[in-house]
C-alpha cells in the first residue's frame, strides 16, 4: 500500500512542536546547548596531539602549520566543514595554538553588512587566527568584501552613498581565515576556492569516542571503565559534543546510584532513563520508526502523513530525525515516499510484514 503525502496541515497533538533545526533540547542534538558552552572550554584540546581522531585531518593540518611557520609566514585559510560538534570550533583554537597566534571569533549571522566586516578585519593583529562559524551564512556584500581581503590583504571601504560614493582602499595585516561551516556545498566556488586548505571532518568511530570519553573523564574526575565508555561511545551518534554530554547525565546518575562509578551497567541504566538507546536513537527518532513500522507497514509513506502521525511538523521530521536514520540505515528516502529497511525492524524488534505480490521485485525500492 501506498500512503499519499498531500497533507500539508499543522500536526495536532502528540510531541511538543520542536525547532526544527535540533528538536526539544535533545540529548541527541548536534549543536551546542547552554550547559555545553559553559563545560566545553575545559574539555576541549588544546594541540593536535590531543585532539582525538580526524587523522588525515591532523596529519595535513600538521604539515600546513609547520611549514608555514618554518616559512615565518601566516599560515593559508583553513576550512572546515562537517556537521555540529564534530571539533570545528575546537580545531580553530589549535590552529591558533600551534601558530602562537591571538584568535577572534565570529559567525556569519553576525555580519549582515560590509561595514560589520571591515571593522573587524581593520582591527586584526599580523598573522591573527579569524574565526568565521557558519560561514554559508554572511551577507552576499561581506562575503565579496572577504574574497579581496583573503587574496590581497585589502579591503574597500565604500564612502558615501550614490555618485559621490568613493572607494577608500585599506590595507590588512597578513591573516589566517578559518571558515566553518556544516554546508561546503552551500558555499560559492569564489569562496571555497580561496581556502589554501579545506578539512571535511568526518563522523568518529565508537572506538575514537571512546577515547574522547576517557578523556573528558579524567578531566572531570570521574571514574569509568573501558565498557562503560563504549557503552555511551556506542550512543554518541558518531559526534564527541554528543559523547560528552552524555557522560555528564551518566555522572548524574552514577552519583546519585552508584557513588560516582561507571560501568556498563550503570551507563546502560543511565541511558534508559534519558531514553537514549543503545545505537543513540531518542524518543523522536523511535517514535518516527515505530509509526512507520506500526501505522504504514514499513511503507511508502509521504513525508507529511509521517509527521501527522508523530504530531510533529513536517521540517522536523525531515531535518532533526530522519537524517540520522537514514545515516544509521534504518529509513530510506523513495520517490514513492519513506520506506523502513530491514534493520529498522529488527532494530524496534518487530517482524516485517510478509511481501505483498505486487511488492516483490519493484526497482528503486529503497535505491533514492
Ligand atoms: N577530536 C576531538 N577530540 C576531543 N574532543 C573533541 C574533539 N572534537 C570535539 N571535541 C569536543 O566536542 C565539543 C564540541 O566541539 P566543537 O565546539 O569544536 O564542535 P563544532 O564542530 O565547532 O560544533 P559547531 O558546529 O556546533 O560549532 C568540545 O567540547 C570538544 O571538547
Amino acid at each position: 500500500m501506498n500512503w499519499d503525502d498531500s497533507s500539508k496541515g499543522t500536526p495536532g497533538g502528540g510531541l511538543p512542536p520542536t525547532d526544527a533545526t535540533e528538536g526539544p533540547d535533545r540529548l541527541v542534538a548536534g549543536s551546542a546547548d547552554g550547559e555545553d558552552q559553559a563545560v566545553e572550554a575545559a574539555l576541549r584540546p588544546k594541540s593536535l596531539d590531543e585532539f582525538v581522531g580526524q587523522e588525515r585531518v591532523r596529519e595535513q593540518l600538521d604539515l600546513v602549520l609547520k611549514a608555514a611557520l618554518a616559512r615565518g609566514a601566516t599560515a593559508d585559510h583553513v576550512l572546515l566543514s562537517g556537521a555540529p560538534g564534530l571539533g570545528k570550533t575546537t580545531l580553530s583554537m589549535i590552529i591558533a595554538a600551534e601558530m602562537g597566534a591571538p584568535i577572534r571569533i565570529t559567525s556569519g549571522p553576525a555580519i549582515q553588512h560590509a561595514g560589520d566586516l571591515a571593522a573587524i578585519l581593520s582591527s586584526l593583529q599580523e598573522g591573527e587566527v579569524l574565526f568565521l562559524d557558519e560561514i554559508h551564512r554572511m551577507s552576499r556584500p561581506a562575503e565579496e568584501m572577504l574574497y579581496m581581503a583573503m587574496e590581497d590583504f585589502r579591503v574597500d571601504v565604500i564612502v558615501g552613498k550614490g555618485p559621490g560614493a568613493t572607494a577608500i582602499p585599506l590595507e590588512l595585516p597578513p591573516f589566517t581565515l578559518v571558515g566553518a561551516t556544516t554546508r561546503a556545498g552551500l558555499l560559492p566556488p569564489p569562496l571555497r576556492d580561496r581556502f589554501g586548505f579545506t578539512a571535511q571532518m568526518e563522523f568518529y568511530e565508537p572506538v575514537e569516542l571512546e577515547r574522547v570519553i576517557h578523556r573528558s573523564a579524567h578531566l572531570l574526575d570521574l571514574e569509568i571503565d573501558a565498557e562503560g565508555a563504549a557503552e555511551i561511545a556506542g550512543r554518541s551518534r558518531g559526534t564527541p559534543r554528543i559523547a560528552n554530554r552524555l557522560l555528564r547525565r551518566v555522572r548524574d546518575y552514577a552519583q546519585v546510584k552508584a557513588e560516582g562509578y561507571i560501568n556498563r551497567d550503570i551507563a546502560s541504566a543511565a541511558l534508559q532513563v534519558y531514553e537514549v538507546d543503545e545505537r543513540g536513537l531518542d524518543r523522536l527518532d523511535r517514535a518516527v520508526l515505530g509509526a512507520l513500522l506500526k501505522l504504514f507497514g514499513g511503507g511508502p509513506v509521504g513525508l507529511s502523513t509521517l509527521a501527522v502521525a508523530v504530531g510533529e511538523e513536517r521540517e522536523t521530521v525531515e531535518e532533526v530525525a530522519e537524517p540520522f536514520l537514514v545515516r544509521e540505515g534504518l529509513l530510506a528516502r523513495t520517490p514513492r515516499g519513506r520506506v523502513a529497511t530491514p534493520a529498522a525492524w529488527a532494530h524496534l524488534g518487530l517482524a516485517p510484514p510478509p511481501r505483498s505480490p505486487g511488492a516483490s521485485g519493484q526497482p528503486g525500492l529503497f535505491g533514492a
